[in-house]
């Protein structure tokens, strides 16, 4: 699914009405009926609240709120509507103006006739959308300032007011802090990201038939992965299939203290799919791991305690290299080895070998940042925001780390999983594409090593594409974790059930 800034959002808008030879007040009320629908699902009958208090700006975001207001009405729902005062109203705000019913009280809002609102009231915030053209200011900051204060329910219509749909707001500015944010259309970058979780919370996007052909037409840089967007791409597994045909990978994990890691990465990379897995970890694991891991193979480094040999590569399809690994000399240069080794294009499929790089590798990337230059094409690196950081320099805000991210991905050709709520996927030529799956559960050792496995067994799958491989195990692995805290509660989650779920996980797409 494409995410659109807010000026092609107008456009879309736009396209919609000529496309289908709709009025603009039609597309409105087609919005109005989405938010309509919505109220229905969270105040089902004998729920509805007792007072509902919709806040109108000036421009079709109060639009939507005056069209809603008059539904409400109609399904008796106790309805006051407040208007924002403006030199110039939009066009379908006249037109819904019109249309509301003399029996709903609608009042302008002056400095000293803010609306009543206690706790019991559920808001509608409908101030401003898309149309933000400067952050607030006036007698509207004052009226959201007047909101968040009552700490009543507040169901934001298409964005919270006051927050820009794809660029950053000042510090300090004033924004809605709503609930719900019922969106129209396509998700907008302000939701996926942690700085505008307190404002955006829990939000939803309905579907109002806007053009799929402007969309398709349309250049983004912004995605998001839902379960459309994976569906079908993991290969069917013929019937006449051999350990062979999925791939052998070469895991490089784990030190003293740290071979945990190396179990979930492992069995994480058994249960999606691959065909044979080894794993070359530090000699005090293998007990360790052959005890819990005996689908897989193992070789053991010459020193106890860390990695310190890389094992002869051409067996495997796909390497993975830094769960638990720790950050001795030893096994930096085995880190500097094996990008050397990787680079030379593999006889069978002319390519450099795929590489999946996390955790204590990346660190070490950080540290030595003259590797990043050996890096193949096409490498996976899956960094949380700190150890992106040491790959980096720190962000001022998360707008500007994916601006780092697009820039690093493009600079070293590599995908870059930037994991957290909505893992941002960077690719080389600059796409970027947040993923849909997960839960707050998953904020837990050991997931990240995991996550490793599952994309360790898709790059070394022969029939799935880079992009297509990461794409689908970042998706995977949070569906996994969603299904894992059906069953224990997201407290209860640990890297162990995210891996008892991948299999079903993978199963659905
Ligand atoms: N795109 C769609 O698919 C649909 C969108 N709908 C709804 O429409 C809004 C966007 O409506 P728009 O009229 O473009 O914009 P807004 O309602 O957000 O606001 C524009 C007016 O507000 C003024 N403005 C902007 N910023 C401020 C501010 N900080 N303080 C005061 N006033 C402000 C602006 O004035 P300018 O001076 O900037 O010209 C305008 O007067 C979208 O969000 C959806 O809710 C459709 O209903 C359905 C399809
Ligand atoms: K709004």
């Amino acid at each position: 699914m494409k995410i659109l800034s807010a000026a092609q959002t107008r456009a879309l808008d736009q396209a919609t009405i000529a496309g289908q030879s709709i009025t603009s007040a039609q597309l409105m009320e087609r919005a109005a009926q989405e938010l309509l629908f919505w109220f229905y699902g969270h105040y089902g009958h004998g729920r509805v609240p007792a007072d509902t208090l919709l806040l109108c700006g000036p421009g079709n975001n109060g639009g939507d709120g005056l069209a809603l207001a008059r539904l409400l009405h109609g399904a008796n729902y106790a309805v006051r509507v407040a208007l924002l005062p403006a030199d110039s109203y939009s066009a379908d705000w006249w037109h819904n103006r019109q249309r509301l019913p003399a029996a709903v009280p609608a009042a302008e809002i002056g400095a000293e006739a803010l609306p009543a609102i206690s706790a019991d009231t559920v808001v509608v915030d409908a101030l401003f959308g898309t149309g933000l053209s400067r952050p607030l200011a006036g007698l509207a900051a004052a009226v959201v300032a007047h909101l968040n204060a009552a700490r009543a329910r507040v169901v934001a219509v298409d964005i919270p007011s006051g927050l820009f749909a794809d660029a950053p707001q000042p510090a300090a500015s004033t924004v809605v802090r709503a609930r719900h944010t019922v969106s129209s259309g396509l998700p907008k970058l302000a939701f996926l990201l942690p700085q505008n979780a307190e404002f955006v919370g829990e939000w939803e996007v309905e579907d109002i038939d806007l053009s799929p052909q402007f969309i398709a037409d349309t250049a983004t840089p912004w995605h998001y992965t839902n379960a459309a967007a994976v569906a079908g791409q993991l290969p069917p597994r013929p019937k006449f299939s051999h350990k062979g045909t999925f791939g052998h990978a070469l895991l490089l994990a784990g030190s003293r203290g740290k071979m945990g890691a190396a179990v979930l990465a492992a069995g994480a990379c058994l249960r999606s799919g691959v065909g044979l897995l080894t794993a070359h970890i530090p000699g005090c694991g293998y007990d360790i791991f052959q005890i819990s891991q005996p689908e897989a193979m193992c070789l053991t480094d010459a020193q106890a305690d860390f990695i310190s040999e890389l094992p002869d590569l051409s067996p495997y399809q796909a390497v993975g290299i830094g769960p638990g690994l720790g950050q001795d000399a030893a096994s930096l240069a085995v880190l500097r080895q094996l990008l050397e080794a990787a680079a030379k294009p593999l006889e069978k499929t002319g390519q450099s070998l795929p590489l999946v790089i996390d955790a204590d590798a990346l660190n070490l990337l950080g540290r030595h940042r003259e590797l990043l230059k050996l890096l193949p094409e096409n490498t996976v690196l899956t960094p949380h925001p700190k150890e992106f950081e040491r790959l980096t320099e720190p962000a001022r805000d998360d707008y500007h780390r994916l601006e780092l991210l697009r820039d690093f991905a493009t600079r070293y050709r590599c995908l870059v999983v930037l994991k957290g709520a909505y893992t941002c996927l960077a690719t080389p030529s600059g796409e970027l594409h947040f993923n849909s799956t997960g839960n707050a559960g998953m904020a837990t050792g050991g997931s990240g090593d995991v996550l490793t496995g599952v994309l360790l067994a898709l790059r070394s799958h022969a029939q799935l594409p880079a992009f297509e491989a990461v794409r689908l195990g970042v998706y995977a692995h949070g569906r996994a974790g969603d299904l894992a805290a059906a069953q224990t509660g997201q407290a209860g989650l640990v890297a162990g059930d995210i891996v008892r779920h991948i299999g079903p996980a993978l199963a659905e797409v």
